[in-house]
């Protein structure tokens, strides 16, 4: 499926984004987990989340929704995972195989986790080599799904991550629920903690100080109500587009604003965006906000490397937005934009070159210079962020954009043809 977006317009109203996909994965597992009923609100209902909840409902957990965001989970307690008739499909969402298998690995029954094309050539090395100096036994091929894994008893490890990656500290977190003694995981910048935040409301406890977490094993988590807060990550889309488009003032409501998430708010802010945040509250342990976001004109800037990972997957947005920019922005210490969906940092780079902008990419990062962006033909790679990103260029473009492979949009954010159209976006989707 293709998508064709007309060239300029701009965005107006208020709108309201799917839930927050991370947040959403946590709510399934530990809800899984827990003793007890768990009932979700505002669950994302996209690609990514139905393959974890397909997971534990292979696993003998009851599972109720999703309808309309709402899912209810009987929990079966840490120790009443049954094993899976099959392997378990985890579709293109790293998330869902890495912190799945850090619940495998301490089950008493052997599992595989498979993914698609895209998930089998991500990493995994990352998690396996933690899980496996805690005790686990996973086979891969050379370190890529799939995942086969024992399932074996587990011992705590103080471990310190080489990559920031807030999936493999989760893993490593999960595989701690199950592990003899103490389990610490020390990170080498901040990432997000939605795991820690999830595991305390869940009643167990986890001390976090700043880049450590550590649990015990062998407690127990409570069933709980959780409210899922709009993702930022989705969110920033519309941040982009109204920000780069004459005219626009869009607000975004209900809005996930946890500090190690809202990089790309101070990345566009830093380069000239008008973002404000009203409405500030707490809900289930998170912040959360209204977004009112105005056109303006932007500068270049050079992208201070420690907020890389709290805008990780916002880079794809941020290219856009380098491109409309006055001046160079350069983008740098951001290797890890290599190993998602797809190489983001070249695929960006291929795309935004397809509609005239001039782009350096170096090994970690690459250097945008704003100007003009003509139209054309882009490949998304089967890439959501990359997708949605390019579609927000086109409000900024002297024509038309295609993109191509825009199917996996459904991972994230399936509503967002419609969100987009509502707000002002020429889009169309054209099935090839
Ligand atoms: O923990 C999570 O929910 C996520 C962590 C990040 O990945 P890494 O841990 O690989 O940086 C992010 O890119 C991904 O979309 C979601
Ligand atoms: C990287 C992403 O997700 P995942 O790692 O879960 O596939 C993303 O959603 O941008």
């Amino acid at each position: 499926m293709q998508y064709l977006v007309q060239p300029g317009g701009a965005l107006r109203g208020r709108l309201r984004v799917p839930g927050d996909k991370s947040i959403s994965h946590r709510a399934v597992i530990l809800g899984a987990l827990a003793e007890g009923v768990t009932e979700v609100s505002g669950l994302l209902e996209g690609a990514d989340v139905l393959a974890t909840i397909a997971a534990f409902r292979a696993m003998g957990v009851q599972i109720d929704g999703p309808d309309d965001g709402k899912l209810r989970i009987q929990g079966v307690g840490l120790h009443g995972l049954r094993a899976p008739a099959k392997p378990l499909d985890c579709g293109n969402s790293g998330t869902a195989m890495r912190l799945l298998a850090g619940v495998l690995a301490g089950q008493d029954f052997p599992s595989t986790l498979v993914g698609d094309e895209s998930l089998h050539r991500r990493p995994m090395g990352r998690v396996i080599d933690p899980l496996q100096a805690m005790g686990a036994r996973i086979a891969s091929k050379e370190g890529k799904a799939p995942l086969q894994i024992e399932g074996t008893r587990l011992h705590g490890i103080d471990y310190t991550l080489p990559m920031a990656s807030a999936q493999v500290k989760s893993a490593i977190l999960l595989a701690g629920l199950y592990a003899a003694g103490q389990t610490c995981v020390r990170e080498p910048a901040l990432t997000r903690d939605h795991s820690e935040r999830m595991l305390r409301g869940f009643g167990y406890e986890v001390s976090q100080e700043p880049l450590r977490a550590c649990l015990q094993g062998g407690g127990r988590l409570a069933g709980q109500c959780i409210d899922v807060p709009a993702d930022i990550s989705s969110a920033t889309f519309f941040l982009l587009g109204a920000t780069i488009a004459p005219g626009s003032d869009l607000l975004l409501e209900n809005v996930g604003i946890n500090p190690t998430r809202t990089g790309v708010i101070e990345i566009l802010t830093r380069m000239g965006a008008r973002i404000d945040l009203t409405q500030l509250r707490e809900v289930g342990g998170e912040a959360v906000a209204d977004i009112r976001v105005r056109s303006s004109q932007l500068h270049g800037i050079d992208i201070p490397p420690r907020l890389v990972p709290l805008a990780i997957d916002e880079f794809p947005a941020i290219f856009i937005a380098a491109a409309c920019a006055e001046g160079q922005t350069r983008v740098r210490e951001a290797e890890e934009l290599r190993v998602k969906e797809s190489d983001r940092i070249a695929v960006m780079a291929a795309g935004l070159r397809n509609l005239g902008v001039l782009v350096e990419e170096t090994a970690d990062g690459a250097r945008i210079d704003g100007g003009q962006i003509r139209g054309g033909t882009v490949d998304s790679h089967g890439d959501h962020r990359i997708a949605m990103s390019f579609a927000m260029a086109a409000l900024r473009a002297e024509e038309a954009i295609q993109i191509l492979d825009c199917e996996n949009v459904a991972t994230s954010f399936p509503t967002f043809p419609v969100l987009a159209r509502q707000a002002g976006l020429d889009l169309a989707q054209v099935v090839s």
